[in-house]
């Protein structure tokens, strides 16, 4: 990542926690740019902000752990006031492809029960049309193989996820399923897509449509805010 992302990043997720008040029920994403934004939420739960935080993923409950937010679940708290979340490409419709850290599940299960979705990046991420990243599929592992052969005979070039540190081994979820990366070149169409993937066995899919509330973008030394059209 180079330093001007990381410094956009670092924007993002300011402006994003900014807008957090003593009270609210808080969902915790997943990736990079989040990892940002739970630091900063610690550092203003230490300065006495009262918040409990939902975490989309273990990684981040460790971190928010680490950073003393108080967590809490969504049987406690089954409404969560805003989630701040990162993502990997967003539109101008504020489509998004979510999931290159395999949390898509549990975030968009978290995205789903919240009032507010605020989607945090740096300036790579937007494009239009949606491309240049690949659609995470989450698979339950019994179906892997016909699932590969269905989207194989939909030219959509589906990959396996591997472990990055044992490339002999499939990446395995929080949820213990497998990620099936859809090497797709350029979604003109996220619906389309959308209502391809309802195959027996495909839990979730990282396309995020219709969902996020608004996109705080770091540019330069700015953030840009984008609404949904
Ligand atoms: O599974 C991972 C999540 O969807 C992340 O929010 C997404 O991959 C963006 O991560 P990062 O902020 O590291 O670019």
């Amino acid at each position: 990542m180079t330093s001007s992302a990381s410094n956009e990043k670092q924007l993002a997720a300011a402006a994003a926690v900014s807008m957090i008040h003593d009270g609210m029920v808080i969902g915790l994403g997943s990736g990079s740019t989040s990892a940002i934004a739970i630091e900063l939420i610690g550092e203003r739960v230490r300065s006495g902000l009262q918040i409990v935080g939902v975490p989309t993923s273990a990684a981040s409950e460790q971190l928010a752990k680490r950073a003393s937010i108080p967590l809490t679940t969504l049987d406690e708290s089954p409404e969560i006031d805003i989630t701040i979340d990162g993502a990997d490409r967003f539109n101008d419709d504020l489509d998004l492809i979510k999931g290159g850290g395999g949390a898509l599940l549990r975030e968009k299960i978290v995205a789903a029960a919240s009032k507010q979705l605020i989607i945090i990046t740096d300036s790579q991420k937007r494009s239009n049309p949606l491309q240049g990243f690949p659609v995470p599929v989450e698979v339950v592992p019994f179906g892997l193989k016909p699932l590969m052969n269905r989207f194989a005979a939909l030219q959509l070039s589906p990959r396996l996820r591997m472990r990055s540190d044992d490339h002999s081994k499939p990446f395995v979820t929080d949820e213990k399923n497998f990620i099936v990366d859809l090497q797709v070149s350029q979604i003109a169409a996220p619906h389309e897509l959308q209502s391809l993937l309802t195959f027996p066995g495909i839990v979730e899919h990282g396309l995020f449509l219709e969902m996020a509330s608004f996109v705080l973008m770091g540019e330069g030394t700015e953030v840009q805010r984008f609404d949904r059209r």
